[in-house]
């Protein structure tokens, strides 16, 4: 197993409020990794955290062998870190592929092949490329939010609550286009929900967070077992 990301006692706050309390864990290259956990817990911000739009009162955070607590959002991104937030932030004015074109600019190297490659794992996005973003369906926009993040060819993917307010069957088409994705890249992700059916889909392993640390974790045999719930309770 090769380690991709390493979180030690990671702290944060908002002034003087501490959310993280010290984080703990560690994930593997190719991993996806489920973090549940009741709302108010601290998912947004541990998210929010390490990509480094909010920076660390304590702790460090080693990505692919380096320590990136330090550095600046858009170094971690070129580095590899992609978020997809909550609520998705696509650009309503902007064109699906305009969209896609942005997650370009964060990218490493900006390749434009990479959005014709990207787009293999989204045929919905093909036949929706000239609409403004902002005329898309929840599930659409998630789906694009998602392609966004790939343009950037990231290493590691955070996506905050991906499910929230979108439409069962469009849920399972993201479902199936995460387990595509994991076929076909060499990707891992973090996947923070409260839809216990899309976490167990998808998650290698799921953390259980409570009041800003790790309090449990369950492995696929038990998620497959039906367990994940129990951790969570
Ligand atoms: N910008 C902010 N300023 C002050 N407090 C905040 C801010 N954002 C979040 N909080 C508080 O920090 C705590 C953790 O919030 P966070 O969004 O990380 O929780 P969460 O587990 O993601 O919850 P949810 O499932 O509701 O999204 C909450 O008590 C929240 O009210």
């Amino acid at each position: 197993m090769t380690t991709l990301l390493t979180v030690s006692g990671l702290k944060a706050a908002y002034g003087r409020v501490p959310i993280l309390t010290g984080v703990d864990f560690a994930m593997a290259k190719g991993e996806y990794l489920g973090i549940l956990g009741h709302n108010g817990m601290g998912k947004t911000t541990l998210m929010r955290t390490i990509v480094g739009a909010l920076p660390a009162t304590g702790g460090r955070i080693a990505f692919d062998g380096r320590d990136v607590s330090k550095l600046a959002t858009h170094e971690r991104a070129r580095l590899g870190i992609g978020l997809v937030p909550q609520g998705r932030e696509i650009f309503p004015a902007l064109s699906v592929h305009e969209n896609l074109r942005m997650g370009l600019a964060s990218a490493r190297q900006e390749d434009p092949k990479v959005i014709e490659d990207v787009l293999t794992d989204f045929p919905r996005l093909v036949r929706l490329l000239d609409r403004r973003g902002g005329a898309l369906s929840g599930g659409e926009q998630q789906l694009l939010a998602l392609a966004r993040c790939l343009c950037m060819r990231p290493k590691l993917i955070l996506l905050d609550e991906p499910t929230e307010g979108i439409q069962p069957s469009i849920i399972e088409e993201i479902i199936e286009t995460l387990l595509a994705l994991k076929k076909r890249w060499d990707l891992s992700i973090i996947i923070v929900e409260q839809n216990l059916e899309f976490i167990t889909s998808l998650s290698d392993r799921v953390l259980h967070i409570q009041k800003g640390r790790i309090t449990g974790e369950v492995d696929r045999a038990d998620l497959l077992a039906g367990h994940v719930g129990m951790a969570a309770a």
